[in-house]
């Protein structure tokens, strides 16, 4: 039975590209972000983030990682400014963790990698929806947070405590009320690039806003996302860690910055 992609040696980031040609491309995501090597750009404006929490609808184990998806039918959970033109819908946010707190996360920031990052995941309303805007060049923007250990978050506590009931691949839950802002760090200094999805099909379509300021999750609550599993009800349990890309190349991609 042929196996889909995934993280391990069989299925993981070296063989994507069999069934992904693109993971070769010129545009590819994650990179390592050289603050030293980042441009700053004075032009670039403050991002401007408005979530309504009312539009959040479930949480799911999608058998790569978790996801909080949101109503896309109007404009009340939209990105706009920062790098981008126009206006750009949430469509879903979801983690990149690791197998212990020393690793996990898709960017790293001079070498360093962070235990966990978060992706929230908008397109662009000059397409007609989230799918049709997933392969333009301008399709989709993504704002990453890198989470490192620290203090316990309450508001990350409140999706931790879904995972229970979503443990295994295909599980959904309705999540409602639920503000993705609260994720958000404090400070929205950010660095931007051209890049992609770091998922297959691994689309070159993302504008990257990847946030300086980390948030916190403590070590506990990193050991909450290490018990959702990868493999389905009934399957040998296979624990969802290590679902990160590594960084890719560069290939000439300058990365700017929004603060000096
Ligand atoms: O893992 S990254 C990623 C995954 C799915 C998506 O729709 C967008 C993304 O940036
Ligand atoms: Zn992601």
């Amino acid at each position: 039975v042929t196996m889909s992609w995934g993280y391990k040696p069989n299925n993981g980031p070296q063989k994507w590209v069999e069934n992904f040609p693109i993971a070769d491309g010129v545009r590819q995501s994650p990179i390592d972000i050289v603050p030293g090597q980042a441009s700053y750009d004075a032009g670039l404006k403050p991002l401007d983030l408005k979530y309504d929490p009312s539009t959040c609808l479930d949480i799911l184990n999608n058998g790569h990682s978790v996801q909080v998806t949101f109503a896309d039918d109007t404009d009340s959970s939209r990105l706009t400014d920062g790098p981008i033109s126009g206006l750009y819908r949430l469509k879903q946010f979801h983690f990149h963790w690791g197998a212990s707190d020393d690793k996990g996360s898709e960017h790293t920031v001079a070498g360093t990698k962070y235990p966990a990052e978060l992706h929230l995941v908008h397109w662009n309303t000059k397409y007609a929806s989230f799918s049709e805007a997933a392969s333009k060049p301008d399709g989709l923007a993504v704002v990453g947070v890198f989470l490192k250990i620290g203090g316990e978050n309450p508001n990350l506590q409140k999706l931790l405590d879904a995972f229970d009931t979503i443990k295994s691949k295909g599980k959904q839950t309705s999540f409602a009320n639920f503000d993705p802002s609260t994720l958000l760090p404090g400070c929205l200094d950010y660095w931007t690039y051209d890049g992609s999805l770091t998922t297959p099909p691994l689309y070159e379509s993302v504008t990257w806003i990847v946030c300086k300021e980390p948030i916190t999750a403590s070590s506990g609550q990193m050991a909450k996302f290490r018990t959702l599993l990868f493999s389905a009800d009934g399957a040998a349990p296979d624990c969802m860690v290590n679902n990160y890309r590594p960084p890719q190349p560069l290939k000439g991609r300058t990365v700017r910055a929004s603060f000096k």
